[in-house]
């Protein structure tokens, strides 16, 4: 058995309030706007003695932190999250004297206007589908060693076609029962983040263009895996958007398998399906510019997978 002897000391660490559920209503006027936000913040900096001595000196409560994610949802406003996690994580960075680096990662439920007589609601909405958008900032250093990076996205966008999708011609061993197939459903819940390469963007025209941009891909591209599919995907949203550094996919590949309909006599030509939840085929794919800037730390996650 292998036995260790070395020194023991204390590797990375950071930490912060995870999921502060902030609802930000502006009501300027009597047609009130919303907006829904789960954010997170995480402190990286020079909190040794807090785990080695118990030394809170230093350690500014993740109650606070709490309290300024409220503040600033009136203080800065959240018109557009990248906007309002940048002023946060600059704030926690450039004002508070240990954070060396801070990370706001921040999720976006969308909500759209009840309708009534054919007209939007002043002030009533209903939560609309399950996708979230996402945003991740992170604010390193000051001075000529500040580095900031903005990462958006989205997940949970549940997308499917009922054709135009193949997978055959795979490598086969003695285990492999697949049989090929030239017309599927394909289907995914799709993960995407990407990175730009600066901070002076159109956030909300670019969010929009992108997701549009991905679901056409999804759409139109006669898919031959759910791999080139991801690829083409990245590959489109960077060529329509050069303040894009890179972009990150993750696709379940939600089986539609076509039921066995012949027991009864009964055909079925790809029209009944049986739609499995578990096991699932994971693919992950990064899209990148070979002139893509250094992402530095702007991957580190905090709450989630990234
Ligand atoms: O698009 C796919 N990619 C795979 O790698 C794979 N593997 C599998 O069984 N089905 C599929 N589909």
């Amino acid at each position: 058995m292998t036995e260790l002897t070395g020194k023991i000391v204390l590797g990375p660490h950071r930490y912060g309030k995870a999921e502060n559920r902030v609802v930000r209503i502006v009501r300027d006027t009597d047609r009130h706007t919303i907006r829904d936000l789960n954010v997170s913040s995480c402190l990286r900096g020079d909190f040794d003695a807090a785990h080695l001595d118990g030394d809170q000196s230093s350690v500014l409560p993740t109650d606070t932190q709490k309290q300024t994610i409220y503040s600033y949802a009136k203080e800065k406003g959240v018109e557009f999250v990248e906007e309002y996690g940048l002023a946060l994580a600059r704030h926690f960075v450039d004002d508070i004297e240990p954070v060396g680096a801070a990370r706001i990662e921040i999720e976006e439920y969308a909500w759209e206007r009840v309708v009534v007589d054919g007209v939007g609601h002043d002030h009533t909405w209903t939560r609309k589908g399950s996708e979230v958008r996402t945003a991740a900032i992170t604010v390193q250093g000051t001075g000529s060693e500040r580095k900031e990076w903005v990462i958006g996205g989205l997940k949970d966008l549940v997308i499917l076609k009922s054709t135009g999708s193949e997978f055959r011609g795979f490598l086969t061993d003695p285990y492999t029962v697949l049989e090929p197939t030239t017309d599927r459903i394909m289907a995914t819940s799709l993960e995407a983040r990407w990175r730009f390469a600066g901070t002076d963007v159109d956030w909300d025209e670019t969010y929009a263009g992108i997701r549009a941009t991905l679901c056409e891909v999804f759409a139109t591209l006669h898919s031959k895996a759910l791999q080139q599919t991801l690829f083409e995907m990245g590959k489109a949203a960077l060529e329509r958007y050069p303040v894009l550094a890179e972009i990150r996919l993750s696709a379940p590949n939600k089986h539609h398998f076509t039921y066995d309909l012949e027991r009864f006599g009964v055909e079925n030509a790809n029209e009944v399906f049986h739609a499995d939840d578990r096991p699932y085929g994971l693919i992950q794919a990064s899209v990148l510019r070979e002139d893509a800037p250094d992402a530095g730390i702007a991957w580190e996650p905090y709450t989630g997978a990234v």
